[in-house]
């Protein structure tokens, strides 16, 4: 829920995004090592790669992109002045020559592209940040310039605290919502509301660890189930037989018997004591602990 602000935020950052490149053209100016970086970061994003710089300065990584991706074309000649920029969506410099990259930049600035000169922070629209990767989820470490080598420290502590299926589970919550999206199509208005609030209530009543471990046959149960009745049959109140039984059953609501609220009761304690037992969290309980006790 939105919050009135009672003041405006403190500038002095970064807008941070998730941009997307699919089909975009990137062109890239150097074929050093720091540019086999770069073009590594925008094939991650399914950009499609220009690169320009002259082949007996290729770095062997930089070939290795040129020899195996065809979505790179490659050029091998200096950068040679606007005509190169037709047609391009993003610009990255990363040669060693500051005043060809100054130069660069400002024909960039003069069509409104998009560009970063590697280390060189005043001519950069935007900068890199360090990077962890797990599946589709994406964390980006930025300093906003202020020490690029701690941004990389704090990517190491963060790496190592993240639990191995992490991807998995946010990849499992991916297809999940394209599923329901199919059974529960529409943009907007009352569709799209009940669809936010039961994905949020299945991300908070799942663990990451179940969320991770779903399955077809769960995610089939979870929307021919659990949807149309708004429950999110959470594992943990049904995780063995004689609860998972009594309680989905009583839950849906088909029971209509005066012993009901009393097995109700018995499923959701013995469900909540089991939880506690094994100390199990949701991916938000487990975010907070995360950053709590290892960035302490
Ligand atoms: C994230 C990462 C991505 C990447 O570039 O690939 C990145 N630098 C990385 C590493 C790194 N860069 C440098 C060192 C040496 C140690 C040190 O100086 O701290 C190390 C550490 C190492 O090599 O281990 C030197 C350096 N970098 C910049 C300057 C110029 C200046 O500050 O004026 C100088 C000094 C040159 C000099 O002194 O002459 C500038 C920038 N570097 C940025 C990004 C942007 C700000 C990011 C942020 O603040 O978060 C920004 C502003 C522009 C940009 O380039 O986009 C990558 C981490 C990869 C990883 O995750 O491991
Ligand atoms: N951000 C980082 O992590 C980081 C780390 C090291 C260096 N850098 C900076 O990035 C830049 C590149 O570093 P590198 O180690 O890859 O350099 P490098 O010297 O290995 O490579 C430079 C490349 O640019 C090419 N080049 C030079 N002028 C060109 C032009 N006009 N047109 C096309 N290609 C041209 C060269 O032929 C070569 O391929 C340097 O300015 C360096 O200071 C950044």
């Amino acid at each position: 829920m939105l919050i009135v602000p009672e003041e405006l935020p403190d500038g002095g950052g970064a807008f941070l995004i998730a941009w997307q490149l699919t089909g975009k053209r990137v062109l890239v100016v150097g074929g050093g090592e720091v540019s086999s970086g770069r073009i590594r970061n925008v094939l991650i994003a399914d950009a499609l790669v220009t690169l320009i710089a002259p082949a007996d300065s290729l770095h062997p990584s930089t070939r290795f992109f040129v020899d195996h991706s065809d979505r790179v074309t490659y050029h091998s000649r200096l950068f040679a002045g606007q005509d190169d920029l037709e047609d391009v969506d993003m610009v990255l410099t990363a040669i060693d020559d500051v005043e060809e990259s100054r130069r660069i930049c400002s024909l960039c600035r003069e069509r409104r592209i998009p560009v970063n000169a590697a280390d060189i922070p005043p001519l950069c629209d935007f900068y890199f940040g360090s990077q962890v990767r797990r599946g589709p989820l994406q964390v980006l470490i930025s300093t906003n310039g202020n020490g690029p080598k701690l941004a990389n420290i704090i990517k190491t502590k963060i790496e190592a605290a993240l639990p191995s299926n992490v991807g998995r589970a946010v990849e499992n919550v991916g297809v999940l919502r394209s599923k329901l999206r199919e059974i529960a199509p529409g943009t907007g208005g009352d569709v799209s509301k009940r669809r936010m609030q039961w994905m949020s209530k299945v991300c908070t009543s799942w663990t990451l660890d179940e969320l991770a471990d779903m399955d077809a046959a769960k995610m089939d149960e979870l929307l021919s189930v659990g949807w149309p009745e708004n429950r999110t049959l959470a594992r943990s109140s049904h995780k063995n037989d004689s609860t998972k039984n009594l309680c989905g059953f009583l839950a849906s609501g088909r029971l209509r018997s005066a012993s009901c609220g009393f097995a109700i009761g018995v499923c959701v304690t013995l469900a909540m004591s089991k939880k506690e037992q094994h100390g199990r969290r949701s991916p938000s309980e487990w975010l907070e602990h995360a950053s709590k006790a290892r960035l302490a």
